[in-house]
């Protein structure tokens, strides 16, 4: 085993054992186990190997939250021989998680979903037009979801405009004076954005590109976003009432037809069997010489080899990456690629998000040793973030809530 360097063990008394195999941010997370007579471990400084977590969990612990590790056969059946129950990724992905092996095991699989409710944006669009604040926009917007889908926004603006090459430029001592052809971009005014995965995220995404810069949208899912099809007709209208061109939308028939079409496009499905290397060497050929692509979902979403081939011999299209199929590496020759952007998977990587993140993953492990039911919706888990009372008796977000008996709360 590589030893652990730098564990930290708060409230070691601590009738109940809990592992977080990160060090998570703020310190909400911490005092709601230990009020609850958590003792915690957590190791500050190193990525844990699988060797190393079995270690960390012992002959006793009731419960670990993780991130990014393989959590499968191994890890489930040590934490069930140290008699643990529960499991929370610090993350609304879990692709890194064999539930079936958890529920094997009879542990409880937590995710982390945030949600709250964002008054100002309503009563924003309830100013600015009946027709439009009527067109179901969320009144519970996802502090993960925005996040990640501000982040996905930003790297569109930067490929767009070629921001990191510019930066770059700048402070290599290149600039000597104003040029017409000095790092010419793409306007994204009266473009097309595409959204492959119009989910939570995907549509949060959808709805920045298209109010923000007047995109019109073309999607693709294997369900209809009725939401986000009100959400753009209405804007359209309101556009319109007041002398613009109107957005519109199109719910694409297959994946082929957004490639087609648009000239950003983003990235936002689950990562399974139906999204591995969607995007491959057949797919970047349908799409524009000229176009944008996205990724803040899951590396493998993406054949990275094939993006790296496609953007040698194409140095107008660009890419923005947050996630890679080999993370925390990339495939060789694409950190070469000056028409790529790479940023090291920071897609929810705000505060008020990442504290969040931790809250819930506490909670949901909390609940499952506390023998708590299943929290009734997991996308509107306000009342767990409220500071000033304690969060209801339920576990927020188990993924494997019903497989397991676990009862619904009725809160
Ligand atoms: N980079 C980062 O830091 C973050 C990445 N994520 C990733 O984003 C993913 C999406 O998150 P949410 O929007 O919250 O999930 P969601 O479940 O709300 O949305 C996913 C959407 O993908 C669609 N989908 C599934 N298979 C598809 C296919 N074959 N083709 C097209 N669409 C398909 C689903 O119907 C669904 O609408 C997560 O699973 C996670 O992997 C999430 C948060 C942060
Ligand atoms: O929540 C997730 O799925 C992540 O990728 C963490 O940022």
């Amino acid at each position: 085993m590589a030893t652990p360097i730098s564990i930290q063990v708060w409230n070691p008394s601590g009738k109940y054992r809990v592992v977080s195999t990160k060090s998570m941010p703020g310190t909400r997370w911490i005092k709601l186990l230990t009020d609850q007579d958590c003792r915690i471990c957590t190791e500050k400084k190193t990525i844990l190997s699988v060797e190393d977590i079995v270690a960390l969990i012992g002959d006793k612990c009731d419960g670990v939250i993780g991130l990014t590790e393989d959590w499968g056969e191994v890890l489930f059946s040590a934490l069930r021989r140290a008699g643990g129950t529960a499991f929370s990724n610090m993350a609304v992905g879990y692709n890194n998680v064999d539930v079936s092996a958890a529920t094997k095991h009879g542990i409880a699989v937590g995710n982390t979903p945030v949600s709250l409710t964002d008054p100002d944006l309503c009563i924003y669009l309830t100013q600015t037009c009946a027709e439009y604040s009527k067109a179901q926009v969320p009144a519970h917007q996802g502090v993960l979801t925005e996040t990640t889908a501000e982040l996905a926004a930003s790297l569109s603006l930067a490929a767009a405009r070629r921001i990191v090459e510019a930066d770059q430029f700048m402070r290599a001592g290149l600039y000597d004076g104003w040029l017409p052809h000095l790092f010419v971009g793409n306007l994204l005014k009266g473009q097309t954005v595409g959204v492959i995965g119009a989910g939570r995220i995907g549509s949060a995404y959808a709805r920045m590109m298209i109010e923000g810069f007047k995109m019109n949208l073309i999607y693709y899912d294997l369900y209809q976003s009725t939401r986000l099809e009100k959400f753009v007709t209405a804007y359209g209208q309101f556009l319109k009432a007041n002398g613009e061109q109107p957005v519109t939308w199109k719910r694409a028939a297959t994946m082929e037809d957004v490639l087609r079409d648009a000239d950003v496009i983003s990235l936002h499905p689950v990562l399974d069997k139906t999204t591995y290397h969607l995007i491959n060497k057949e797919s970047l050929a349908i799409m524009k010489k000229e176009a944008i692509l996205v990724n803040a979902s899951r590396g493998p979403v993406i054949d990275e080899a094939a993006l790296v081939e496609h953007l040698k011999v194409n140095p107008m299209f660009r890419v923005a990456l947050d996630v890679f199929e080999d993370e925390p590496y990339m495939k060789p020759g694409l950190a070469d690629q000056k028409n790529a952007i790479v940023v090291p998977h920071i897609a929810s990587a705000s505060k008020w998000t990442r504290e969040g993140m931790a809250t819930l993953a506490a909670l949901n492990v909390l609940g499952r040793i506390k023998g708590y039911p299943l929290w009734s919706d997991p996308n509107r888990v306000d009342p767990f973030f409220d500071e000033n009372a304690p969060p209801p008796p339920a576990c927020p977000s188990i993924v494997n809530g019903k497989q397991l008996g676990i009862s619904a709360s009725k809160l």
